[in-house]
């Protein structure tokens, strides 16, 4: 293939050249307006071939997330390629579905028309994605896109060296950069990217730089999908199973090391069961990873923090809940050499402490014993609408309430996590948390426009409404407002 201009970088700030960046944007218009027309079957030739380079890579992807942050290959096969994966097949299987226009009914001033809903590209789309799942978020949204038939440029996140260069060399060997081009870089190369008139923008990162970009998209009147993140909390009840709670909430919140958008948060536990459930996470945290930091620390199944600032971070906030009286129940080792931070518990946390505010983002999770429901609820509707909200609990009643009673972008009852991997459910955020959704039909709707078409027939009763307003039209046109208190007509 012939790619002359792919991938400018300059070497010395490691971001990419603006005027590559430029120079992809524009060769991509012709091709977005020729993929309009694309067929499935074409759509699905290149997922396919996406799908067969990210397998003949598996074994550098390991070596890649391992240099990276320390992550054991079960969980790049569980939560990078399986992800991708079910999405291509996904996909695949549905895209002549999706595709297909969707025929409406008429309503009442509409009789006489037929009328149906096409999804068209929306064209040249951005994808800017994070460092906490590289290859997921990345190829995630890229596979979404090139079902819905558009051309995308890629940012991957500079936190995540070696899996971002596997990531381009795969979309170099398989795509010319009129299709897919890829940009890597930091601050610089994102902002360059965000000044263009792109024509839909998926972002996969914090509320904080998500406001960034829709500042930007806003210039053009761009269209957003955000996916972002926030304090994800959990509610067990004294009737939950604290068993399978604990090895459950265990998986989410250490997975990937706690570095999980969805990840639980904080826990909030009734007080009558809050010893038994902190005994049952220990056992967990032991059998799995080592009851020593020393042990965790080598243990091939615990990723480590990405880098060693944001261990820092962590060990701040630690820091923080340490010095405002918060007891540590399990951990506290922070090695920011190694970017280790140990599995920890904590109780006894102060509202004000900063870990209580901010996102956390690592291994530790927060115990926080109630006994009045409605203030956690009133708590947990003081704060920004979370990304999820977990619910351990085997009294429907009580479930039921607690999810008409707050907002968030999804819920888990007696489960975390595992929405973001059901296809068919939209994922996203509400607000602070995200805007728009990914996923399945979701996601190849948000890298598509529906476009409403109406097509006139023979007789058509809006001809009614036609001036000259004389004759019987003005008692005929009051007629039919007034006939709009009656049930559905057609
Ligand atoms: N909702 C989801 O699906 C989801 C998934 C994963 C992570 N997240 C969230 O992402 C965050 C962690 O990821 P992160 O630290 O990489 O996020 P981030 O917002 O710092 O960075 C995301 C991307 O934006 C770029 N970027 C950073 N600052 C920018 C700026 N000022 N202007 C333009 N671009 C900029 C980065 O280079 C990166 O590619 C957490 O908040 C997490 O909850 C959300």
């Amino acid at each position: 293939m012939n790619r002359p201009m792919m991938h400018v970088v300059d070497p010395s700030t490691g971001e990419a050249d603006p005027a590559a960046i430029q120079r992809a944007f524009d060769a991509q218009l012709a091709t977005s307006l020729a993929w309009r027309t694309s067929t499935a079957a074409q759509r699905i030739a290149r997922l396919k071939s996406l799908r067969e380079a990210m397998l003949a890579r598996r074994e550098d992807f390991y070596k890649a997330f391992y240099a990276d942050y320390h992550k054991p290959a079960s969980e790049v096969e569980s939560t990078e390629f399986l992800p991708v994966m079910d999405e291509i097949r996904h996909a695949i299987g549905d895209l002549r579905k999706w595709m297909r226009p969707k025929r409406v009914w008429p309503t009442m001033t509409t009789g006489g028309t037929s009328a149906w809903i096409e999804a068209q590209p929306r064209g040249r789309c951005l994808i800017v994605a994070p460092w906490n799942f590289p290859l997921n978020l990345c190829f995630g949204p890229l596979v979404s896109a090139l079902a819905a038939g558009n051309t995308v440029i890629l940012k991957p996140s500079e936190m995540t060296p070696q899996v971002s260069a596997l990531m381009v060399s795969i979309i170099r060997d398989l795509f010319r950069e009129d299709e897919v081009a890829v940009f890597e870089g930091s601050l610089p190369t994102s902002t360059a990217l965000l000044a263009l008139p792109f024509d839909h923008i998926f972002f996969t990162g914090s509320p904080a730089v998500g406001k960034v970009v829709m500042a930007a998209a806003a210039k053009h009147l761009t269209s957003v999908t955000l996916e972002l993140g926030g304090k994800s909390p959990v509610i067990v009840d004294e009737t939950a199973d604290l068993k399978s709670a604990a090895e459950t909430l265990m998986w989410g919140k250490l997975a990937n090391c706690g570095q999980t958008c969805v990840a639980p948060d904080h826990v909030y536990v009734h007080e009558s069961v809050k010893d038994q459930f902190v005994a049952e996470c220990r056992r967990v945290i032991g059998e799995r990873y080592g009851k020593t930091a020393e042990e965790q620390k080598v243990s091939p199944h615990f990723a480590h923090v990405v880098n060693q600032r944001h261990t820092q971070r962590i060990a701040g906030l630690l820091e923080d809940a340490r010095a405002r009286g918060a007891r540590f129940l399990q951990g506290g080792e922070v090695d920011v050499a190694s970017a280790f931070v140990a599995p920890t518990l904590l109780d006894n946390i102060p509202a004000d402490a900063a870990i209580m505010s901010e996102e956390i983002f690592g291994p530790v999770l927060p115990i926080i014993a109630w006994r009045d429901l409605d203030a956690v609820v009133r708590e947990i509707n003081a704060q920004p609408k979370p990304l999820a909200l977990y619910i351990w609990s085997h009294n429907k009643d009580r479930t039921r309430r607690i999810m008409a009673q707050t907002s968030s972008g999804g819920v888990g009852i007696n489960h975390c996590v595992l929405h973001y991997a059901h296809g068919n459910l939209p994922f996203g955020g509400v607000n602070n948390s995200g805007i728009g959704s990914a996923h399945g039909i979701y996601g190849f709707k948000a890298f598509s426009h529906e476009r409403a078409v109406l097509k006139s027939g023979p007789v058509m009763v809006a001809k009614l409404f036609f001036p000259p307003y004389t004759g019987f039209k003005p008692k005929l046109i009051r007629m039919v407002v007034d006939s709009l208190k009656l049930p559905k007509l057609f």
